[in-house]
């Protein structure tokens, strides 16, 4: 499934936090989303998952407009915010019961097993959420986004904060979880974006400043690594 937006604008009182952003993704690639701090990278993902209203612009799920389309495409999106917010009094079991109720899951008892094995989270799923540690956490915020199995997974900076070993564990289990995914994923780590990502979308004070394929990266940038293309991209 594609993401495409076309001509994006948001303020925040005087504010413009999107500037009339476009672009269309490809289908069943991870798409690193990258920017500085305050580029609007949560305001997207905010708007497309319908956190945020359209101001003015438009987007579409594989053509199918949020706008027209209010549930169909929300059905079709799993997404893990920054913050990660969870119930921290339940447990891991629960949340996913209880979020599998929210989707209408036919058979809700397989699917939050079938998700506690995909995201590993066996061992914990009879914690409460407050005991585990930050990694696992993260798990269950996938595990979350996953469970009605989306086409299109936004991840709002899942790595942040985590040690390097659970990093790469989070990292291997985004892999995991994108097979026949459009995953649209923010993050500040590089290297993050050098193994992961299929397509680059660079955006800069609510402006993209550029959009590429990694496998023509070193066309485009000859002998550049990532974070060199961040900073060329980005630093005023
Ligand atoms: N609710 C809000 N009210 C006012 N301003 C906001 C609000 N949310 C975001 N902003 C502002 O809009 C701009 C874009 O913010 P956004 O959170 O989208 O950036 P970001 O790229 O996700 O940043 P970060 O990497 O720090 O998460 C920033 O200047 C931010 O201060």
């Amino acid at each position: 499934m594609s993401i495409e937006v076309r001509e994006l604008t948001k303020s925040y009182n005087q504010q413009k936090a999107l500037d009339a952003i476009s672009f269309t993704t490809g289908s069943n690639h991870i798409i690193g989303f990258l920017g500085p701090n305050g580029a609007g990278k949560s305001t997207t993902m905010k708007i497309l998952t319908g956190i945020i209203p359209i101001e003015q612009g438009s987007c579409s799920i594989n053509g199918l407009d949020i706008q027209e389309n209010p549930l169909s495409t929300k059905r079709s999106i799993g997404y893990l915010p920054e913050s990660n917010p969870l119930y921290s009094d339940m447990y891991v079991q629960e949340i996913l019961h209880f979020e599998a109720r929210l989707h209408n899951l036919p058979n809700s008892t397989q699917r939050v097993q079938e998700v506690i094995a995909m995201t590993g989270l066996q061992a914990e799923q009879h914690k409460r959420i407050a005991q585990l540690s930050k990694g696992f956490k993260q798990r269950v915020g996938l595990a979350l986004a996953i469970i009605h199995d989306p086409e299109v997974l936004i991840l709002d900076e899942p790595t942040t904060g985590l040690d390097p070993n659970q990093i790469i564990e989070i990292r291997t289990l985004i892999q995991q979880l994108s097979t026949n995914k459009t995953v649209f994923l923010s993050t500040h780590i590089m290297q993050e974006v050098e193994v992961l990502c299929q397509e680059i979308i660079i955006i800069h004070k609510g402006q993209i400043k550029d959009h590429f394929l990694s496998v023509d990266r070193e066309d485009k940038y000859p002998g550049l690594h990532m974070e060199d293309i961040f900073v060329k991209l980005t630093n005023p």
